[in-house]
């Protein structure tokens, strides 16, 4: 599938997404939306792909949030009879169960630090800057930044962030919780692509409720979380994956799995 606004490529079971608009420091459209959207449906729906990396194109941004000259010329009502943003939650963070990586190679601004924090850790490179400077426009987060952002570095640094709209780099990024590690720039994506190719290696069941349960961690109860850690496990059990990794482990041998 050809796109015009991300470039996507695969790399034996490992799914790489380009958000390519470099002029406008990857700058989120609606055009990018629908197209980004269709190219993880594919990789979901794909049985040989199990691991996503998503990155973007040059050296200065990932993506500078949401393209401010589109916005600026939308009819306003038209945000709230549209439901503007909602594709994003229903579409990547809902509806995409295998594991992603956001590889934030710059910018994360606005609506780019929340896409990043959609996917299921981010890695950054040195050089990455992370904000939701929405403030400055006379808005405020719309796409899940108040709420991700505060859930991963906490309250104080995130009301901060989003009051005065500063940047925090990588080793706060990364010192705050924000992100999983920091890789230099040079290295940033064939990390994402050994990370990601680590994790396609993995039982893919196993992969995708492993995923499930931290996602319930971050947005329910310890104690309902706890249940459905529990449920998920005891079902694990049934799988023949479970049979074959332990067998697999007492013979001294790599496991072959069937993802049931
Ligand atoms: C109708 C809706 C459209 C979106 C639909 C699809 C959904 C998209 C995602 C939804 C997001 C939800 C809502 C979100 O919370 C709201 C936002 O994201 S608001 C935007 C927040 N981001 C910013 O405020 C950052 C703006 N950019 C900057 O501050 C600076 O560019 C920079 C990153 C600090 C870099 O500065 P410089 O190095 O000086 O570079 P330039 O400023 O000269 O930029 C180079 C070039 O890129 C253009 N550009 C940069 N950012 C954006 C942007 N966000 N939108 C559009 N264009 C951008 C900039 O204009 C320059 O272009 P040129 O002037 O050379 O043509």
């Amino acid at each position: 599938m050809t796109y015009e606004t991300i470039l996507t490529e695969t790399r034996g079971a490992v799914t790489l997404i380009t958000l390519n608009r470099p002029k406008s420091l990857n700058a989120l459209n609606s055009q990018v939306l629908a197209e980004l959207t269709d190219a993880f449906a594919q990789f979901e729906a794909d049985a040989s792909q199990r691991c996503a990396v998503l990155t973007g194109s040059g050296d200065k941004a990932f993506a500078a949030g949401a393209d401010i000259k589109e916005m600026s010329d939308k009819p306003p009502a038209d945000f709230y009879i549209e439901d503007f943003f909602s594709g994003w939650t229903a579409d990547i963070v809902k509806k995409v169960r295998k594991p992603w990586i956001a590889a934030v190679n710059g910018f994360a601004l606005g609506g780019g630090c929340e896409l990043a924090m959609m996917a299921d850790f981010i890695l950054a490179a040195d050089t990455a800057k992370f904000g939701q400077p929405e403030i400055k426009l006379g808005v405020a987060p719309g796409m899940g930044g108040s709420q991700r952002l505060t859930r991963a570095v906490g309250k104080s640094k995130a009301m901060e962030m989003c009051l005065t709209g500063r940047m925090m780099d990588a080793e706060e990024a990364e010192r705050s919780g924000l992100v999983a590690r920091i890789v230099p720039l040079a290295d940033l994506v064939e990390d994402a692509m050994k990370t990601a190719t680590t994790i396609a290696a993995m039982p893919p069941l196993a992969a995708m409720m492993n995923k499930e349960m931290v996602n319930t961690a971050f947005e329910t109860t310890l104690d309902q979380g706890l249940i459905a850690e529990r449920r998920m496990f005891q079902v694990l059990t049934a799988t023949e994956d479970k049979a074959e990794g332990m067998a697999a482990f007492v013979e001294k041998r790599a496991g072959n799995w069937k993802g049931r």
